[in-house]
């Protein structure tokens, strides 16, 4: 039995087109505004791909590129006046920052409506408890991928590996408000091969190219694999040993063309509901 593949791609697709149909029918654009700081190569591909999917779906879009050498100051300077201007709906600063700049020192500056990378205080604590708020994509991209595959989160086992605060914990948060039992696993977890083994549903955001193997996946589980790593051989591959995890696994993402291209439709649904949102005040 080899797994069922969950094409990603083809799903961001879809959901892309379905955006630029409404967007079509608005009487103004939602406008996204990126902003990039130095020019840390890994980013730059991502960064093109937002822009232009924003552009095709019908979204105004914008990306200002900053020296390295950018100030904390600079930065949050440039942060407060796309807060204020009207034709901005959403901003997403790229992560990582310079050393020198305090992530959260910018990410707290954000106007939490039009946070649409929903790293917010504000909006992470809307999803902890639950309550409507803005969503981080990449986390709503694994719940849209699960739902995809007819795998229903409530009461199953999910285990999560990774806790970072823009993938793992609030994939946990999403997860165990879709009523599954979560454990999440991170650098200390004691035996990370026997957490996974009881996981039906298995989410691996570590970024460590193969560190999930294929025999600890349980009969049957559904993978979705978040990890963006370069190969040995300079080709992008995920946390899981896909090969090893086919013939266990009962459906898996592939990287590229998994979780990837969801996060970027998923910024895209978050930009057109913060634009919205703030016009119906
Ligand atoms: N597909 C997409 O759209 C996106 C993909 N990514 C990718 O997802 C991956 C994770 O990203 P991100 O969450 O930002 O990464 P972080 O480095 O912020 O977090 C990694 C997490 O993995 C845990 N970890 C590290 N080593 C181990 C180990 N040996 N065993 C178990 N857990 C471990 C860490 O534990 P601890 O907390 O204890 O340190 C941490 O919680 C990366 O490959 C990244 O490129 C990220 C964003 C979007
Ligand atoms: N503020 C902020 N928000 C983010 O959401 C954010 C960030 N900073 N910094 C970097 C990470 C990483 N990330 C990716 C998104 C899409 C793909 C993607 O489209 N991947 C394609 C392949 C792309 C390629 O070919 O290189 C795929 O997996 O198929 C990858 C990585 C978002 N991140």
């Amino acid at each position: 039995m080899s797994a069922r593949i969950l094409d990603g791609k083809a799903l961001a697709a879809r959901r892309r087109a379905a955006l630029a149909t409404r967007v079509a029918a608005l009487q103004f654009r939602p406008g996204l505004c990126v902003v990039r700081v130095g020019d840390d190569p890994a980013s730059g591909v991502y960064v093109r791909n937002k822009d232009r999917a924003a552009r095709e779906a019908g979204f105004s879009s914008e990306t200002l590129q900053l020296p390295e050498n950018t100030t904390e100051a600079e930065l949050l300077a440039v942060v407060k006046r796309l807060n204020g201007d009207a034709s901005v709906d959403g901003i997403l600063v790229q992560l990582p920052l310079p050393g020198h700049i305090r992530t959260e020192a910018v990410l707290d500056a954000i106007d939490p409506a039009k946070d649409v990378d929903g790293f917010h205080p504000v909006n992470q604590g809307a999803l902890m408890l639950n309550r409507p708020g803005l969503v981080p994509c990449t986390p709503r991209g694994v719940m849209l991928l699960l739902e995809e595959a007819g795998v229903s989160p409530k009461g199953a086992r999910a285990v999560v590996v990774g806790r970072s605060t823009i993938v793992g914990r609030p994939v946990s948060t999403l997860l165990l408000n879709a009523d599954a039992t979560v454990t999440t696993a991170h650098s200390r977890t004691r035996d990370l091969a026997a957490e996974c083994r009881r996981a039906e549903i298995l989410v691996a955001a570590v970024g460590r190219a193969g560190i999930i193997r294929g025999d600890w996946i349980a009969p049957g589980a559904t993978v979705i694999d978040v990890g963006i790593n370069r190969g040995a051989d300079g080709k992008l591959v995920g946390d899981v040993a896909y090969a090893e995890a086919l013939p266990h696994a009962g459906a898996i993402t592939p990287v590229p063309g998994g979780v990837g291209p969801m996060t970027i439709a998923c910024l895209l649904e978050n930009t057109l509901e913060a634009a919205l949102a703030r016009r119906a005040g």
